[in-house]
């Protein structure tokens, strides 16, 4: 695995590369195996990208629930709950930062997850995170339509959240840049494809529309809305990528040198998205009848107008491979820092001598020494410190040990434990 990204990072210009936490027994790759991974990535100056979601938990969850006699979309979302996706965004995170691998968490879903992000780019862990269009436009609610196909048209994972204040929630966190860019996951199936799963949503194929509406759901979540402002709508929709991915300024930037790869928006005009006019091979649109404000007039790719007033004039085969560098500046920047100065570094101390008094007896009235020893050694296995001076344990000490045993299990019955000395003399009282 590690000669194949090798050969994909410095012969083929791949500088990311996406890994499962999710679809058990067939993509889910291990701790472990993360691990080995991240490290690869940060070898070969790589982005790691993770889907994130706990396979294991879900594999449960989908057992549970089917056999509850729960078959239907709803059961998809049910076993992927929120708290599925945010331990795994959190254990990527934290993997990732132990081997200072920059990652890149894809397809953010829910508020959970997002806040995960943004607490441990806070600690200053380098991670970026995508929320989609599907996540941005439209909530998990769909999954209780009563119209099978309807409810399974927008499956995918991550779910979509049944809390309607998801997505925009996202577009705040976006807007306030806790997460930082915008993509699709686009991944299409008609109705008949996702059939297959008709009598168990274990089986319904994954994914939904986005590529198409991306920029427009933007613009209409979030510059409608006054969230942001029309720079931040071109940062998290292009530039941010750009940069993420080492392709700035050739992509992302309008200026002379770069690729003439260019939208005019027009903001005053308005569209309904429709799965009857939009360009996707697909029978539905999770969008479907969403108004948009702000439409592309035109779009320019490599200086050709392929988008003129709603008409595409594209030819198949036009599109070009652009290779992304591994070590982006935006991304490694930091990391490079860091290994330089975030080396645990070795103390160095006297060489160990034995000593001959290895009771440590200050403090202690000479008369309780005796007794002290016999306790002190008994305690060897918790953390110790000496008795009081009436020689009772001393509070301070855990009593838990991880073989179960109790300080004080010598003494029993454990109700009638006996106080050598307690506070105003001997006795055999209880306490
Ligand atoms: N988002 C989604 O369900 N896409 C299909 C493949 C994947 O899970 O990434
Ligand atoms: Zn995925």
């Amino acid at each position: 695995m590690r000669q194949d990204m090798e050969i994909l990072t410095k012969e083929h210009g791949i500088n990311s590369f996406k890994m499962f936490m999710a679809y058990k027994d067939v993509f889910m790759l291990r701790d472990d195996e993360l691990i080995d991974v991240f490290k690869t990535c940060k070898a070969l100056g790589a982005i790691a990208q993770v889907h994130a979601e706990n396979g294991d938990v879900i594999h449960e969850n989908q057992k549970k629930i089917l056999s509850m006699g729960i078959t239907g979309p709803e059961g998809h979302m049910y076993s992927r709950t929120e708290e599925v996706e945010a331990e795994a965004t959190h254990r990527a995170i934290v993997l990732a930062n132990q081997v200072n691998c920059p990652l890149y968490i894809v397809h953010v879903m829910s508020k959970s997850a997002a806040k995960i992000i943004a607490r441990k780019r806070e600690e200053g862990c380098v991670v970026f995170g995508e929320p989609i269009a599907a996540g941005l436009g439209t909530d998990g609610t769909h999954y209780f339509n009563k119209c099978w196909q309807h409810a399974a048209a927008h499956v995918l994972s991550p779910p979509l959240r049944p809390d309607p204040s998801t997505p925009g929630y996202l577009m705040d966190m976006l807007a306030s840049g806790e997460l930082q860019l915008t993509g699709t996951d686009n991944c299409t199936f008609n109705a008949n494809q996702k059939a297959m799963g008709a009598n168990d949503f274990t089986k319904i194929p994954n994914g939904v529309n986005g590529v198409e509406d991306r920029m427009s759901v933007v613009w209409e979540k979030g510059v409608m809305t006054g969230k942001l402002d029309p720079c931040k709508f071109v940062a998290v929709t292009s530039t941010n990528a750009a940069k993420i991915f080492n392709i700035y300024p050739q992509k992302g930037r309008i200026q002379v040198g770069s690729d003439a790869d260019i939208v005019i928006w027009d903001p005053n005009q308005t569209r309904i998205i429709s799965a009857k006019t939009h360009h996707h091979n697909v029978d539905f649109n999770i969008f479907e009848g969403m108004e948009c404000h702000g439409v592309p007039m035109y779009v320019i790719s490599q200086g050709r107008i392929v988008v003129e007033e709603g008409e595409l004039h594209v030819s198949q085969g036009v599109g070009r491979f652009i290779a992304t560098p591994v070590y982006s500046p935006y991304v490694y920047a930091c990391i490079n820092e860091r290994d330089q100065v975030r080396q645990p570094h070795r103390v160095q101390r006297e060489a160990f001598k034995e000593s001959t008094n290895n009771m440590v007896t200050d403090g202690i009235e000479p008369e309780f020494q005796k007794d002290t020893c016999c306790v002190l050694s008994q305690q060897s296995e918790f953390h110790s410190r000496p008795p009081t001076r009436s020689g009772a344990r001393n509070l301070q000490d855990s009593t838990f040990s991880i073989s179960g045993a109790q300080i004080d299990d010598e003494d029993s019955p454990r109700s009638g434990i006996r106080v050598h000395n307690p506070p105003g003399g001997r006795s055999t009282g209880l306490w």
